[in-house]
């Protein structure tokens, strides 16, 4: 049963289940998700990874997990500036995954990064594994977001700390009116020529449109366990950043 809107918008069909549209998508557009990225965000994705990092520094976290790692540019960001012994990027597809390796491998940096596919929403991970958890641009594709917040709360441990960043609608003229044009139009345009998958890109404005934002998020974070959630609109509300403690 799903609890909130976006968790019904699916990339390709109504049947299936949307992890494994998920899976399906991210293993297909993976050659050509970095470019279209930061292509996407003109760049502006960079620093709103390193805002993320920032605040987990004072904490000087030594196990972190990055969940929906993706091809592991936060991880590698995150692996940089914040030197811990250990950081695993987890994820639902293998081919982002394999794009994340090999950058690790390319970067020396596969002492500390390593990978593993794990379904937020279930992790095998046991309890208070790790001292922060970073999720970038993923948890909106959850199937289930409820499951998948208890899940990292669970395996994070008391006094830790969850940061979250996601894209998100701007409320407010102009960047309302030019966002809203962009993600029509430009955002699947580019998506289709450099992915050739059409469906993945009108996906992704949909689903954002459809995500809890800024107060309602914070409240949903609430609920899942988490203190003194704080969030922060970024880039005139196009991306939103929440921190939470366990
Ligand atoms: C837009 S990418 C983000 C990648 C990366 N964090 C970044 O900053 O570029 C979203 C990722 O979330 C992953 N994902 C979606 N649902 C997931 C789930 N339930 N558990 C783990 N990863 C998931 C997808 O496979 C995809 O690689």
């Amino acid at each position: 049963m799903s609890h909130y809107p976006q968790e019904n918008i699916k990339p390709y069909n109504e049947k299936e289940g949307k992890a494994a549209q998920v899976e399906k998508m991210f293993d297909h557009i993976a050659p050509a998700y970095d470019n279209l990225n930061h292509l996407m965000s003109w760049g502006i994705d960079k620093s709103w990874r390193r805002k993320a990092i920032r605040l987990l520094e004072p904490y000087h976290p030594q196990h972190i997990m990055d969940v929906a790692t993706g091809t592991g540019d936060f991880a590698i960001q995150a692996c940089q500036m914040l030197q811990p012994a250990e950081l695993i990027g987890t994820d639902i597809s293998e081919g982002m995954m394999n794009v994340g390796r090999e950058k690790v491998k390319q970067l020396g940096l596969d002492k500390q990064i390593s990978f593993a596919k794990e379904d937020c929403t279930a992790l095998s991970f046991p309890e208070n594994r790790f001292d922060a958890i970073t999720v970038a641009f993923g948890i909106r594709n959850f199937e289930h977001l409820d499951k998948g917040l208890k899940e990292m709360y669970r395996v994070l441990v008391p006094g830790g700390h969850l940061v979250i960043l996601e894209l998100s609608e701007p409320a407010h003229f102009p960047m309302k009116q030019g966002y809203a044009l962009y993600s029509k139009f430009v955002i699947p345009a580019m998506g289709w020529l450099l992915s050739k998958d059409r469906s993945a890109y009108t996906y992704l404005p949909e689903s954002i449109k459809a995500f809890p934002q800024g107060e309602v998020m914070q409240g949903i974070i609430r609920k899942a366990g988490f203190s003194e959630v704080k969030f922060k609109r970024l880039t005139m509300g196009t991306c939103t950043l929440y921190f939470a403690t366990k």
